[in-house]
């Protein structure tokens, strides 16, 4: 199995190359031929009704519906350039690039300190001691909760505020140094202030990385991110910056929608 090793960027503006891309489960076909490009160092957004294939579309670009039996993927996603389906693709190498964030925060059982160290351990990054204390130290930093959490490293991660575990989180993904952040839905458990907190963050990394977020919030979609992608029954009906798509939409379904007379 190759290592995941990309190539020179389709247009090196687009991190993500997607050209349509079909999915199924079993018999049901939930994705209907999508066309995407996701910008580098940008936020997008994925949108609309619940069932619509958003967190399915989400889960394709780190391969994550691998693990669904009876689930077919058919179309390419092309990472800068190299398809992400190819069958000599290391799955576990790939999301070392494309971390992921979920909507329930899922600190592992283990302290803080080792939510972060775990991976980084795992994949040879850096060895234990000053190297891994810098390391641990960075992510929880650029993850805003360092100076939440910096005297009490060795408590376990389950025992931090949920917002503070889903920066934990956040923290845990970028410690591996991904070039890919996909956030699915990820304030949907916290409380306005702590959603605040992971939308500021979130505008502070998306300079370093690319994030791609699903939300049922639209005013979250509008204030966090560059570009919305609406989706209905499987298919991408509109893409575009998010300001044009939360102020002249150019389809009457994204209109509706986001207006709130739909969905
Ligand atoms: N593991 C699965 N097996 C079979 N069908 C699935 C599976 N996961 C999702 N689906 C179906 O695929 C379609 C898209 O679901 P998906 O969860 O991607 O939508 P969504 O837009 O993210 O919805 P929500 O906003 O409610 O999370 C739905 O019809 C759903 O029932």
């Amino acid at each position: 199995m190759n290592a995941f090793n990309p190539k020179k960027p389709v247009r090196p503006e687009n991190k993500l190359t997607v050209r349509n891309l079909k999915l199924w489960y079993g018999d049901f076909e939930a994705l209907h031929g999508i066309d995407l490009d996701i910008p580098k160092g940008k936020v997008t957004s994925f949108i609309g009704p619940s069932g619509c294939g958003k967190s399915t579309f989400l889960r394709c670009i780190n391969r994550m519906n691998d693990r669904i039996p009876d689930c077919r993927v058919e179309g390419e996603i092309l990472l800068e350039g190299q398809d992400i389906y190819d069958p000599a693709i290391d799955v576990v190498h790939l999301r070392t690039h494309v971390g992921m964030v979920f909507q329930k925060p899922n600190p592992f059982p283990k302290s803080i300190y080792e939510n972060i160290a775990y991976a980084p351990r795992i994949h040879g990054m850096v060895k234990d001691g000053e190297e891994m204390d810098a390391l641990v130290e960075s992510a929880l930093r650029r993850a805003s909760i360092w100076d939440e959490v910096k005297d009490k490293l060795q408590q376990p991660g389950t025992a931090l505020s949920g917002g503070q575990q889903q920066r934990l989180c956040i923290a845990r993904t970028i410690a591996v140094q991904p070039d890919v952040i996909l956030m699915d839905e990820p304030c949907s458990a916290l409380d306005p202030i702590a959603t605040a907190k992971i939308e500021e963050l979130i505008d502070e990394l998306k300079d370093e990385y690319t994030i791609v977020i699903v939300t049922h919030n639209m005013q979250q979609a509008a204030r966090v991110s560059d570009y919305t992608a609406y989706f209905y029954l499987g298919n991408l009906v509109e893409y575009g910056d998010t300001h044009t798509i939360f102020t002249s939409p150019t389809n009457q379904q994204t209109e509706d929608y986001i207006t709130g007379r739909f969905g």
